[in-house]
């Protein structure tokens, strides 16, 4: 048997959804380059669903029927209002939710695929409807109900703010969603392929999902990226910090990858994004931070930014809480971790790999009075 810490370079299964080849990142043979800059997120979520992008008719339709299903149940919002706000973690009350609307999905446990592909739909229009209610509901606002005539993107912010966004914002908001909609055997898409592939139901693959992106080495990182940049008050003040937190062998979150080595080709597009966000916003600060701790890491370290590192300025920028950075990535997210569901039950088989014991040899049983 042969066996390597954390799978590395183990190839686990065969996948026709995204691809990281010398560094390049596709979705269905498109480069994550000519997404970013010229689809829209309804466009990517179809492709990642279908296998190619829609037409015009079908895209206005794929649309429409994301808004018409982005309602949730009263019992989400009870749900919701019932925990205790200011203690737990939007990543802990998303994965409970999502769970709640298996719960009340009749059709949670059929599992053909024109039922499945209904449900995805379902849970992608929802998710967004329950990141931006907890937010309210915690600050003590009332939800905002989703608008038909918004795009996704621009309906996330608008139920978050109350007021529709700018035209930058919902399209810079729209690049990032694409940005982070798949990528490859990650460990959340490989959560989800897991639970889904002994044929339990949807929900519990995206739910499975959900907990598997809240750590900090994976989705939780682009929050801890802001916590850092948030106790740095100043250029200057950073090579300290870099240097001290090196000396204590910290990770620096947003950084290192485990495929990636000559860089995440998302983090480059995502420097240009915050760069020209933060220049429009008059936030420019926070950008130039950012790059001094880039260049600080790559002397030092010879590591480089991930997709989580300047997703933090992006989404500071945007307005969005720093606790919600990881519920957005899951909102992006569920759109991939849904086409690897769907691509598993395609043709399923149960994952069940082998673990190499290193324990005890076999050994006599000893009755407690005897030990
Ligand atoms: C969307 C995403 O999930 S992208 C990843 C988000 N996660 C982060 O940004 C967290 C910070 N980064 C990391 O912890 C890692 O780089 C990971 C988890 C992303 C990849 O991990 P692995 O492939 O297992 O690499 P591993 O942790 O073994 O690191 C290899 C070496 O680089 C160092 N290293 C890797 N990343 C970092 C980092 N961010 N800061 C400091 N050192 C690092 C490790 O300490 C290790 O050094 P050593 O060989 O001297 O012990
Ligand atoms: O692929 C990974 O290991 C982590 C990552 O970048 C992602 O999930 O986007």
């Amino acid at each position: 048997m042969t066996t390597t810490k954390g799978l590395e370079g183990i190839v686990a299964t065969t996948s026709a959804i995204s691809s990281i080849h010398n560094d390049v990142l596709t979705y269905r043979g498109y480069s994550i380059e000519d997404l970013a800059e010229q689809a829209t997120f309804e466009e990517v979520v179809y492709l990642l669903w279908n296998g190619e992008l829609p037409d015009a008719v079908q895209l206005r339709e794929f649309r429409s029927n994301l808004a018409n299903n982005a309602t949730v149940p009263d019992e989400i919002y009870d749900l919701i209002k019932a925990l205790p706000h200011q203690k737990v973690h939007p990543m802990a009350v998303l994965r409970t939710a999502v769970s709640a609307l298996g719960v009340l999905d009749e059709q949670a446990d059929d599992m053909d695929e024109k039922t499945n592909k209904q449900k995805a739909i379902r849970i992608q229009a929802k998710i967004s409807t329950i990141v931006t209610a907890f937010s309210r509901i915690r600050q003590g606002l009332e939800p905002v109900a989703p608008r038909k005539d918004l795009g996704f993107a621009a309906n996330f912010l608008y139920m978050l703010k109350g007021k529709e966004p700018s035209t930058v914002a919902a399209r810079t908001f729209d690049k990032a969603l694409i940005l982070h909609a798949d990528h490859e055997l990650n460990a959340s898409t490989f959560t989800a392929r897991v639970c889904v592939a002994t044929l339990s139901d949807i929900y519990s693959g995206v739910t499975a999902a959900i907990g598997a992106l809240k750590g900090p080495l994976h989705g939780g990182a682009n929050e801890q990226v802001m916590r850092m940049l948030d106790k740095i008050t100043s250029i200057s003040e950073a090579d300290f910090f870099i240097e001290d937190a090196l000396a204590k062998k910290q990770k620096i979150m947003g950084f290192g990858h485990r495929v990636y080595k000559n860089g995440d080709p998302r983090a480059r597009i995502q420097k240009k994004m915050a760069e020209e966000l933060t220049q429009d916003s008059g936030e420019e600060k926070l950008y130039l931070l950012s790059a001094h701790i880039e260049e600080l890491i790559r002397n030092r370290k010879g590591l480089l930014p991930n997709t989580d590192f300047y997703s933090a300025t992006i989404y500071h920028t945007l307005g969005i809480e720093t606790d919600l950075f990881t519920p957005v990535f899951a909102v992006s997210r569920t759109s991939g971790w849904v086409a690897h569901i769907l691509e598993q039950l395609g043709d399923n088989r149960l994952i069940r790999p082998r673990a190499e014991y290193n324990g005890q040899p076999y050994r006599a049983y000893v009755p407690v009075d005897a030990r």
